[in-house]
């Protein structure tokens, strides 16, 4: 291994304890508990806008806390340089979000972790880039902007960004939304050798299709906070305005991640989403 791990390499991946997250004054998430363990395969559920984006954010370091406390493999983030050994592919762009980012540039955001904080890509790091893309054939579009991808298109390049990083916590935000069955399956089929690998991925979802298999463990965002933790769910159950309420301790009691107590749910500002 390189002399630059600097975790061990079977620390707990994340544990975030009590993590609030506060965008132009305003809450986005409140009082987040979350222990994801060494192999474990999560799925981040909820609504549009319940905070699942801002949660891979702040847990990447991309987003800063307000309050709480964020280890990564047992590293407290504020000291935490090990970043290759975590990859995050960002949610898709769409035509209401944002500046889309080129195939290169999702792509090299896999090789991103393996560089030093602050230090440029290398010549070696842009040829792996470069090979990563022309191993899933999109030499041709590695410039143009991914939402000019199709669904399919678009799925090859995270798997070339997968394959440039081989992180050990891999963040995948809403990786099937608007790709079709075949190339779910062939998504599905690229993280389940991931995952045989021995990686730990959190994979934000609104639905899980084929990768339901692949889930150990899904949590439940509602209005920035966690309502579920524990296994898989319906989508029904998902977004069953009831669930959180129920359950004072969503935690099965055999787990062995950190049990975590739920916030007050706040009642008046429950919304309805109604997403899909
Ligand atoms: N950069 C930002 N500026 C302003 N508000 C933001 C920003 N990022 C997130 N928010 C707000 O925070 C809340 C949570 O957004 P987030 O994108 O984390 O939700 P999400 O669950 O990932 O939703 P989606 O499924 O639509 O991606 C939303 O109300 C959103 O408008």
């Amino acid at each position: 291994m390189l002399s630059r791990r600097q975790s061990a390499p079977d620390a707990t991946p994340v544990v975030l304890r009590n993590g609030s997250v506060t965008i132009e004054g305003r809450p986005v998430l409140r009082g987040i508990d979350l222990t994801v363990t060494s192999g474990e395969f999560i799925a981040l559920m909820g609504a549009n806008g319940s905070g699942k984006s801002t949660l891979v954010r702040a847990l990447t370091g991309l987003r800063p806390l307000a309050s709480g406390e964020l280890e990564l493999f047992a590293t407290p983030i504020d000291h935490f340089h090990d970043w290759r050994r975590v990859g995050y592919v960002p949610q898709r762009s769409t035509a209401t979000s944002g500046v889309p980012a080129s195939v290169w540039e999702v792509v090299a955001s896999g090789r991103l972790t393996r560089r030093g904080v602050l230090r440029p890509l290398t010549r070696a790091d842009r040829r792996v880039i470069d090979e990563a893309i022309s191993l899933v054939g999109l030499e041709a579009k590695a410039r143009a902007g991914v939402s000019t991808l199709s669904g399919g298109q678009h799925q090859r390049a995270l798997i070339a960004r997968a394959l440039a990083g081989e992180p050990d916590l891999l963040f995948l935000d809403e990786p099937t939304a608007g790709v079709d069955l075949p190339n779910q399956l062939a998504l599905a089929d690229t993280l389940r050798t991931l995952k045989e690998r021995g990686s730990t991925v959190v994979l934000v979802a609104h639905e899980l299709g084929p990768m339901e298999s692949l889930v150990d463990r899904a949590v439940v965002l509602r209005d920035g906070r966690v309502v579920h933790d524990g296994p898989r769910l319906t989508d029904a159950q998902v977004h069953d305005p009831d669930l959180g309420h129920a359950h004072h301790h969503p935690s099965p009691p055999a787990r062995d991640h950190v049990p975590h107590v739920l916030a007050p749910f706040d009642d008046t500002s429950q919304r309805q989403e109604d997403e899909h």
